[in-house]
């Protein structure tokens, strides 16, 4: 990757250009006066890159190029979350537990300067409950010492009084987990810690690194012994061999060396560390409580539960590090790409969530508002697919003129795995978390309003179980574009040979599921929308157009908490298996 290479020259300056390899952050960081021209020069044209990606003309520099980052940053600060007082997210979504939808994500938060740090912690994660379910973790700095407790299952169910008050301390990192490499089982679930000659640290991560296979494989060839399958243990393993003494440095080398997503919260004895990979695949944000009190986090629904004030995001390619002295700032590479997962605000993060510089509540609003100006139908009632669907359904019916009702009711109680007694028992599942409202259905014509199609068993499904609802007539309409390939930057979806737009047309994807009419959000009116944000967004889910080429085979999970052995590499694994390669991963891989 050219951009990584480019990148490489940042690490090494800045180490070669340290006075002291020992220097304390402050006197490395802060007096950007005092350290050598070339250290300058570097830091000075990677930040005004930085400005060059997020503001469309770079930002003059002045005499702090650090301060003029901050303030270029600050554009983020009016965007404030529109309450969703409609939306019937409950964070606890998505709980059934198969492989056939984009899964969620993990969900990352580091809280800094807090003597409560853990508990916020913990309660962010409850915020961040819906980008994953497999496991929850908390690791809290206490008299120098990073004390760590994860589980399996839900943060609920992991944490308990007692567990919490085994984590006291002012910092704290945590973790819910959906697994996107490595199996789901407790050794995987974050955050991680190791212990390096320089002391402890722990990591939290959201993303998926593209070629971590061979960084492990190199790293094993050179002795590193492995305790997990996930990719995010390679991040410690590079941390730990980087030759750098400043641990913001070590940091700035392993990222280097990284391909794909990541979104990573670090905390060390003294520090709080928080990454975001040069293109932003995944969302992460920046607070302050009132006490000053520093929290990172996926999204904004977190900040808002513990009352932190939203400052900004940590810009793609950022690095931001906190200590007692402060806050500084680095870009992790000279010329960082934006290309943030259009998905966060389809599917993924909840509609009270600001992601991206965005309204997560008006993004989908408004793909309702395109649907319904692009595809309007005559129709009696418009419903949604909860959660997913309900602030675009909102949109479709305010644009139309029709009742937005409630024809599908979600039970909030299912768990994520649960035994369909016998196969011949059909929609078993779907009947168990939605169930139709005969009153809003029968003799209707009924718009259905969906975020997304993967598979299309789901809304087979809710077609089939609006009509026996007695509806006339079913209509459905998705707020997404359709998904054409598989992601590799931290969304879990099938292979792209499975994914129903890519094998039928829309007529016959309305043929297979069985509405009368079907329409998806068209790809030029997304962009369109995104005006001149569109640029700065991954579409490789509706393209096929990967910015980092994912040229090693997916690998996941497929049983729950199987044992994947602690020897062995990635292709031993118990439980996990190879994505069948599709043409589109072929293209992808001869393109490399
Ligand atoms: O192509 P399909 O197999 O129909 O998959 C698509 C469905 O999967 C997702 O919902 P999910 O069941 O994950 O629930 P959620 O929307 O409430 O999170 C998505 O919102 C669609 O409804
Ligand atoms: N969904 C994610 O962000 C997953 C993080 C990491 N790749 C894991 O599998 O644990």
């Amino acid at each position: 990757m050219a951009a990584a290479a480019s990148s490489t020259s940042l690490s090494s300056s800045i180490s070669k250009n340290l006075s002291s390899p020992s220097a304390p952050l402050s006197s490395v960081i802060r007096p950007f006066a005092a350290v050598t021209p070339t250290y300058k020069l570097i830091a000075r044209s990677c930040i005004a890159a930085c400005f060059k990606n997020l503001n469309s003309e770079p930002l003059p520099l002045k005499s702090n190029p650090i301060g003029d980052y901050l303030d270029a940053a600050s554009k983020y600060r009016d965007v404030k979350p529109l309450r969703a007082t409609n939306a019937a997210s409950d964070g606890n979504s998505d709980i059934h537990f198969s492989l056939d939808k984009p899964r969620e994500e993990c969900g990352v938060v580091g809280i800094f300067g807090d003597p409560e740090a853990s508990r916020l912690c913990y309660l962010a994660l409850h915020a961040l409950q819906h980008r994953g379910q497999e496991g929850a973790g908390i690791v809290a700095v206490h008299d120098n010492v990073l004390q760590s407790i994860t589980g399996v299952g839900l943060v609920a169910d992991v944490f308990n009084q007692s567990k919490l008050d085994q984590l006291p301390g002012n910092s704290a990192i945590g973790h819910v987990r959906y697994s996107t490499a490595g199996a789901s089982m407790l050794k995987n679930v974050q955050p991680f810690v190791a212990g390096y000659r320089f002391g402890s640290v722990g990591v939290a991560h959201n993303g998926n690194l593209v070629n971590y296979q061979s960084l492990r494989a190199q790293l094993e060839e050179s002795g590193s012994i492995f305790n997990t399958s996930s990719d995010t243990e390679v991040v410690l393993h590079l941390i730990a061999i980087s030759k750098a003494r400043p641990f913001f440095v070590r940091i700035i080398e392993a990222c280097e060396k990284l391909k794909g997503a990541y979104s990573m919260v670090f905390l060390t004895e003294d520090k709080l560390v928080a990454v975001r990979d040069p293109h932003g695949f995944r969302p992460l944000v920046m607070g302050r409580r009132s006490n000053g009190a520093y929290v990172f986090a996926s999204e904004t629904c977190a900040l808002d539960l513990i009352e932190a004030t939203y400052v900004r995001e940590v810009n793609p390619g950022e690095v931001v590090v906190v200590d007692k002295e402060g806050e500084h700032n680095l870009c992790l590479m000279p010329h960082p790409e934006p290309k943030q997962c259009i998905f966060e605000h389809i599917y993924f993060s909840l509609p009270n969530s600001v992601v991206f510089g965005r309204s997560v509540y008006e993004s989908r609003y408004k793909y309702g508002e395109i649907l319904a100006t692009e595809f309007p139908v005559n129709c009696d009632v418009v419903i949604a697919v909860p959660d997913s669907g309900v602030v675009a359904a909102l949109g479709y019916a305010a644009k139309i003129g029709v009742p937005f009702q409630q024809g599908l009711i979600r039970s909030h109680y299912v768990g994520r795995t649960f035994i369909e007694p016998n196969q011949s028992i059909r929609d078993f599942g779907v009947k168990l978390k939605l169930a139709p409202v005969r009153g809003v259905l029968e003799g209707k014509r009924v718009v259905v309003v969906d975020d997304s199609i993967v598979r299309g068993t789901t809304s087979s499904k809710i077609v089939r179980m609006i009509r026996e609802a007695g509806a006339k007539e079913v209509h459905m309409r998705i707020a997404s574009p359709p998904i054409i390939a598989s992601c590799y930057y931290g969304v879990d979806t099938p292979s792209s040979e499975e994914l129903i737009s890519n094998r039928m047309t829309v007529e016959e994807i309305k043929d297979f599921i069985g509405s009368d009419s079907l329409a998806f959000l068209s790809f030029d009116s997304l962009k369109k929308y995104l005006g001149s944000q569109s640029p700065n967004f991954c579409y490789a889910c509706f393209s096929g157009d990967y910015p980092v080429k994912p040229n090693e085979v997916k690998v996941k999970r497929v049983g729950d908490f199987l044992d994947d052995g602690l020897n062995g590499s990635i292709e031993s694994i118990d439980g996990g298996w190879v994505q069948a390669r599709t043409e589109i991963d072929e293209k992808v891989a001869g393109s490399v």
